[in-house]
């Protein structure tokens, strides 16, 4: 069997995801993984596996099909998905939704110059949940759509804030609003503002000596992440965190309620939910899943940006439309 050569591009909790999902995935092999750091400072603990600084990944652009860039969506993939996908054909998970057309712009235009596929915005929101949006929406054009998630942590949003001057490190929890939750369940069909579905909890490890009233005002006035939520910010030390806040469980669902039939009297819902034990290792594993479709699409020419819209359910597999028409039809 031909494999799909990948490479993992920033070796945090998505990295190390993606290097445990592979293992699960016999027709892809890992490379090698590419990180901004000293590469001693970096232990991959794979026999086989090499560690490679970034400023050295043009050795590699004929060892690997497919680059999954695991980097942060608040600032490292603005910058770095542009600049593999000149190089390679890639996979990653940029979620900064208000920027997404943006991104996927700049990320068509370098992988069309340059003859390469680039997967953009994969995970499970945006990705699973994004598909399932617009499947109802498609299926039940006349009704109300509800995203809610958690309570778990957003590792975007808990990127977003690790990423402020004076953090040393820091957990975001989201949690749902029951109420909200509950109205919706009851049928009522509520429109419900961003304010209105979720807080949001954030635990931050501050630098010794930083101002933690400037890291507060911050992290509640960053656009497209807190701005418009209800957030409570807690200091705590990284002994605390580390004991506390180090599991990484998520989850949510996203739902339709759809009125059909000649008088729409007939209530349909369709709901898709995930109960994650480990968002980073979920999300690797569609990342993965993507890996293997992005290899064959470039390989029958289609080049450019693509996102969950515009790659075939059937590519993410390995089985053959035979097999699957046979076991899961
Ligand atoms: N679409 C979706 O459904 C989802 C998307 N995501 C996205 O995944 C992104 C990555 O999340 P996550 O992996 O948790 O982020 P991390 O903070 O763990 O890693 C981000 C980068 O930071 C660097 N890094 C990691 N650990 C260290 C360290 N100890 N010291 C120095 N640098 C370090 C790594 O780059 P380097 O090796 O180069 O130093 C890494 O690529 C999120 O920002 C989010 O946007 C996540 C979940 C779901
Ligand atoms: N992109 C999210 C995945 C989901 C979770 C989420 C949130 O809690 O706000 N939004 O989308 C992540 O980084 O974990």
């Amino acid at each position: 069997m031909k494999k799909t050569k990948v490479g993992i591009v920033g070796y945090g909790n998505l990295g190390k995801g993606v290097q445990a999902a592979v293992k699960q995935n016999p027709d892809i092999e890992l490379v090698g993984v590419f990180t901004r750091r000293p590469v001693d400072t970096v232990n991959v603990n794979e026999e086989g596996v090499e560690v490679v600084n970034v400023d050295d990944t043009e050795d590699y652009i004929d060892k690997i099909d497919v680059m999954l860039l695991c980097g942060g969506s608040a600032t490292d993939l603005p910058v770095q998905g542009p600049k593999f996908a000149a190089m390679f054909n890639t996979v990653d998970s940029y979620d900064n939704h208000d920027e997404i057309p943006e991104y996927y712009s700049e990320m068509n235009e370098v992988a069309e110059e340059n003859g390469n596929t680039s997967a953009i915005s994969i995970g499970w929101d945006p990705g699973l949940f994004s598909m399932n949006r617009m499947l109802a929406e498609a299926v039940l054009p006349e009704g109300n759509a509800y995203t809610f998630w958690g309570h778990g942590v957003s590792q975007g949003h808990s990127d977003a804030i690790r990423r402020i001057d004076g953090v040393k490190d820091a957990v975001q929890y989201t949690v749902p609003k029951e109420d909200a939750i509950e109205r919706v369940r009851q049928g009522e069909n509520p429109e419900l503002a961003t304010k209105k579905k979720h807080t949001r909890e954030c635990y931050v490890v501050a630098e010794e000596g930083a101002d933690k009233e400037q890291i507060k005002e911050e992290i509640k006035t960053m656009p497209s992440y807190f701005a418009d939520y209800e957030t409570t910010v807690n200091f705590v030390t990284q002994e605390e965190l580390d004991t506390e806040h180090s599991a990484m469980p998520h989850g949510g669902f996203v739902m339709r309620s759809g009125q059909t039939g000649e008088n729409k009297d007939s209530n349909q819902i369709i709901e898709f939910s995930l109960n994650l034990d480990s968002n980073p290792e979920f999300t690797a594993s569609v990342l993965v899943a993507y890996a293997r479709a992005i290899h064959q699409l470039n390989q029958e020419g289609q080049t450019g940006a693509k996102t969950v819209f515009d790659v075939p359910l059937s590519y993410l597999t390995h089985k053959s439309s035979a097999e699957l028409r046979k076991e899961l039809l």
